[in-house]
């Protein structure tokens, strides 16, 4: 099956109390068991990278057509995102957008709201051409530097608003989530995530979801979020799994017995979180996600 936009899916899972799981790419053993998990599940996916590590992991051109090829060359049926996260520039974003991804993200949540949204606007009218979706952040994600908690800025309605007229299809409205890991229990304003949703009637997206206990994940699904990133929960498993079978005492020095239990690891959280966000088979039952 071909790559498709976000839109649809994000649209249909809102609909359903459900969000579509947002899983970064950090390698090729994280795309081809992503991919693997969707099949095996018939559930809708977004597979990610992060503008910030394009060069590490090959380069657009190259990400854009190995995604595709391996979706292809696993015949992989269930629907499959391939989507720019955080992208840091306009010029990013477009060169994703040319290179073959879906969907784009453009982070301005560092600029002042004015330049954020007229930026957006651009990449709205640009990607939009290209049939291909867009998130757009308001307030900002914070982030963990050395177990301080910093960064953390919450977005306003009026805010939202301004920035839901550029005609984005989701809104990541930054609501106290925190990328890698929490010190203490996450702070999340409710409250305001309803009246965002309520004020822009658009799908909301939670970043920084890994760590976030699965009260708090429900209710955010309840209050409109739609999509969910975890990127750092992925990692986290993959490095226990890999340690603990580099560690364990074998014979030889066969690589993929290690290189498998990073993959099994992988594919266990992935399965889980898309349970939780009630997304899990939902592309087998549900022509809508089709
Ligand atoms: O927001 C994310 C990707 O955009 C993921 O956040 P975590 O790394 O905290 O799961
Ligand atoms: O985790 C998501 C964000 C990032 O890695 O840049
Ligand atoms: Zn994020």
């Amino acid at each position: 099956m071909a790559l498709i936009p976000a839109t649809k899916l994000i649209q249909a899972a809102l609909a359903d109390h459900a969000a579509i799981g947002h899983f970064n790419i950090n390698g090729a053993d994280w795309l081809e068991t992503y991919l693997k998990v969707a099949q095996k599940t018939g559930t809708p996916i977004i597979v990610a990278t992060s503008d910030r590590i394009i060069d590490f992991l090959g380069g657009f051109d190259f990400i854009a057509g190995y995604v595709r090829f391996m979706v292809q060359a696993l015949h992989i049926t269930a629907p499959v995102v391939l989507h720019l996260d955080h992208g840091l520039s306009v010029e990013h974003v477009y060169q994703a957008i040319d290179a073959g991804y879906t969907s784009v993200m453009f982070d301005g949540s560092k600029l002042p709201i004015e330049e954020n949204v007229a930026l957006t606007d651009e990449v709205v009218r640009y990607a939009h051409q290209h049939h291909v979706s867009v998130e757009a952040e308001v307030g900002s994600v914070g982030g963990n530097e050395n177990g301080l908690i910093n960064g953390i800025r919450y977005a306003s309605v009026t805010d939202a608003v301004k920035m839901a007229a550029t005609g984005i299809d989701a809104l990541a409205a930054a609501l106290g989530s925190v990328h890698g890991d929490y010190v203490g229990r996450p702070n999340l304003n409710f409250e305001r995530m309803a009246a965002i949703a309520a004020a822009t009637k658009l799908p909301l997206v939670l970043h920084g979801a890994s760590g976030i206990p699965d009260d708090q994940i429900q209710q955010a699904i309840q209050t409109g979020t739609a999509k969910i990133n975890i990127n750092t929960e992925v990692n986290t498993v993959w490095t226990a799994a890999i340690t603990k079978a580099v560690q364990a005492k074998r014979s030889g020095h066969d690589p993929q017995p290690i290189l498998l239990a990073g993959k099994k690891a992988i594919a266990q959280l992935v399965e889980t979180k898309m349970k939780a966000f009630h997304i899990l088979g939902k592309s087998k039952r549900s022509v809508t996600f089709e």
